[in-house]
């Protein structure tokens, strides 16, 4: 769709201007300068609803911001070019600065041997860090956390934003689209079909036995069984350690992340434009399992001109589907506590 999208705008000037007349959306990355925040901010130059893209890292953001402005999208003659700007580490502040959209990849990746939850030590703080500037600098910005673990960050970033004052739970999402990604890659090369004809819902969280894959709701996915299905459910639970191993300590997920973070950040762009009918699933502050003390949960969720417009059921489980949710509940509610407590006790 990102691509497609950009195709059109440079083969067609036409097009390109009747983007322009969209709402002018500012985003911003933080953590541009590194795996995922490099590619992402690519990406996003690509995206004709993105009019300024600023981009903060600790380490190497101005660069970087240097070497995408050069990308000649936006920028025929009748049009204002898209602004990108690099912001060192003392300038987060005027990086968030009228921002709309705010996209976090900041924070350490995995290594071999390692789980997400290993990660919450260090990316914690950064990310509680980075919510907190949000939350002074730019507090109606709708803000996407990339950083993993993503079912402690979401609900870290929400505290924060909280404990602030200025808590808009329609305006932050925990980024899972790459599962999404995954479930869709795996399933169609099973099934010998094209991916974007192979929709699947994930729901859950975010690590291991917490993605939970719907593969009953799709045409193609209910009649894969016995083994066929376990290993599929295995491999889109654990794709993420499959790249973490094959890249042999370098990191973790880096290109087919950007490619899932783009892609999200391009359907919320397009509700914040007025589409009607943009439904993706989303980790977000979710009453589905909230009688059992789980208040953040991955669902497919419309997104509209103020971010989560409708949290939408999950839908029929298989029996094997029901036992995969019950796997997944108290995993996600300790992260989630755990995400909560961290933010109580700064
Ligand atoms: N949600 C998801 O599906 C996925 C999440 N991830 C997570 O994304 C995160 C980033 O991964 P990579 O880009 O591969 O790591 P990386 O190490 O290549 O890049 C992280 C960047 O964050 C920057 N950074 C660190 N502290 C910062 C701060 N306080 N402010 C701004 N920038 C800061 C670093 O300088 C670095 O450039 C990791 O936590 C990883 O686990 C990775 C893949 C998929
Ligand atoms: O596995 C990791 O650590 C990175 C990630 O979240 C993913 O690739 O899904």
């Amino acid at each position: 769709m990102l691509f497609r999208a950009a195709a059109r705008s440079l083969s067609s000037p036409a097009r390109q201007f009747s983007s322009s007349a969209a709402r002018q959306s500012k985003v911003t990355v933080l953590g541009a300068g590194g795996g995922i925040g490099q590619p992402l901010s690519l990406l996003l130059k690509l995206n004709p609803h993105v009019t300024e893209l600023s981009l903060y890292d600790i380490r190497g953001a101005p660069g970087v911001a240097a070497d995408v402005s050069h990308v000649d999208t936006n920028s025929v003659p009748h049009l204002t070019s898209i602004k990108v700007n690099g912001y060192p580490a003392d300038k987060l502040d005027q990086a968030l600065e009228g921002t709309d959209v705010v996209v976090i990849p900041a924070g350490v990746p995995r290594k071999p041997g390692m789980t997400r939850d290993d990660l919450f030590n260090t990316n914690a703080s950064i990310v509680r860090d980075l919510a907190a500037a949000v939350a002074r600098v730019s507090p109606k910005a709708h803000v996407l956390v990339i950083s993993n673990p993503v079912n402690s960050t979401v609900p870290i970033v929400s505290a924060v934003l909280e404990k602030a004052g200025v808590y808009d739970p329609s305006h932050v999402f925990g980024v899972t689209t790459l599962d999404v990604v995954r479930a869709q890659r795996f399933l169609a090369g099973i099934a010998g079909a094209d991916p974007k004809d192979v929709p699947v819902t994930v729901v859950g969280g975010h690590s291991g036995a917490t993605i939970v894959p719907l593969l009953s709701q799709t045409p193609y996915g209910k009649v894969v069984t016995g083994e066929v299905y376990k290993k599929l459910v295995h491999r889109i639970q654990f794709g993420g350690d499959e790249v973490v191993q094959a890249k042999e300590g370098a990191g973790s997920a880096t290109l087919s992340m950007a490619y899932a973070g783009a892609r999200f950040a391009g359907a919320l762009l397009r509700a914040l434009n007025g589409e009607k009918g943009v439904i993706t699933p989303t980790f977000v502050k979710s009453p589905l399992f909230a009688d059992q003390g789980i208040d953040f949960f991955s669902s497919n969720v419309e997104l509209g001109p103020n971010g989560v417009e409708k949290i939408l059921p999950i839908g029929q489980l298989s029996a094997e589907e029901e036992e995969l949710l019950a796997a997944c509940l108290p995993d996600l509610k300790k992260n989630i506590e755990k995400g909560k407590k961290f933010v109580s006790q700064s």
